[in-house]
């Protein structure tokens, strides 16, 4: 095997461009980049075709330029918000992706649960951590957090974003918030329904979004932005939007 062997990352769907769905970035345009493979299971996550080891076959081989230039060719080389999630992102090395993107004009965001601090979390525009709360059944190692944060750039946002599914859920959401006085906040209901063969009911999801923002506002919280999941709303668990 060559030393200057080209790192190849593992890539579960590169599609777009969409709007963002989710969080600060709510409504802007954007193609995202999913890698394969997470270090957390989460017993509600959406996104399981990315992480769990029995998809890992859909998964593909790709070398950053490979990765770049679907970018560029979904985005028509228009530069655009570039969203890298997974999985969790932060366990490979998309610093040579994102140094290509930024030559060419092109932003950068992640969204990852803040479990492991990626050297190229420096490169980003916006950094989107998003603490599992006890629902998940996975458990925040606050450290781990803290080097998340701490691995942001001078020019990166980062902010937090909470799924709330349950009281405690949200007892949990208002204690992080209380350790990270400084990042932005966005909380969205959790959506129990993440089978994509199944149709999204969305009387039930704009009810758990009232609940959700009952509960905010009961609770004279007004720090938190409350979203839903727009692409849910729109396109409900279908992939690649
Ligand atoms: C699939 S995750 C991938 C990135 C990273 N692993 C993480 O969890 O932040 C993308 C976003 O979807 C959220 N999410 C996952 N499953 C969800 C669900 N069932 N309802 C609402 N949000 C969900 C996560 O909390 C995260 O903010
Ligand atoms: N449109 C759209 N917005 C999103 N925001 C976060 C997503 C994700 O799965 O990481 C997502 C996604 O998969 N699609
Ligand atoms: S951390 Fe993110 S990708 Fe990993 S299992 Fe949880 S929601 Fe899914
Ligand atoms: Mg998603």
């Amino acid at each position: 095997m060559s030393a200057d062997r080209i790192e190849t990352l593992r890539i579960s769907e590169i599609f777009g461009p969409t709007i963002q769905g989710e969080g600060v970035l709510i409504g802007e345009p954007t193609v995202f980049v999913r890698t394969g493979g997470c270090d957390y299971r989460c017993s509600w996550c959406d996104s399981l075709h990315a992480v769990d080891s029995q998809y890992r076959h859909t998964w593909q081989k790709m070398t950053p330029a490979e990765i770049w230039d679907e970018v560029q060719h979904l985005s028509g080389n228009r530069p655009l918000t570039v969203s890298l999630s997974g999985g969790n992102p932060a366990i490979q090395n998309l610093g040579p992706v994102i140094s290509m993107g930024q030559a060419a004009g092109y932003r950068f965001a992640c969204e990852t649960q803040g479990s492991i601090p990626a050297p190229w979390f420096g490169m980003l525009d916006t950094l989107v951590l998003s603490p599992k709360p006890p629902s998940s059944g996975e458990r925040v190692v606050w450290e781990r957090f803290d080097d998340c944060v701490k691995a942001a750039g001078p020019h990166t946002q980062v902010v937090m974003k909470i799924v709330i599914f349950d009281e405690e859920d949200f007892a949990f959401a208002r204690a992080a918030a209380a350790s990270y006085p400084e990042l932005p906040l966005y909380l969205q209901p959790g959506n129990p329904e993440v089978d994509p063969a199944l149709p999204v009911d969305l009387d039930q999801a704009a009810k758990r979004l009232e609940w959700l923002v009952d509960l905010t506002i009961a609770a004279k919280w007004f720090r938190p932005r409350v979203l839903p999941q727009l692409h849910v709303m729109i396109w409900g668990n279908k992939r690649g939007v």
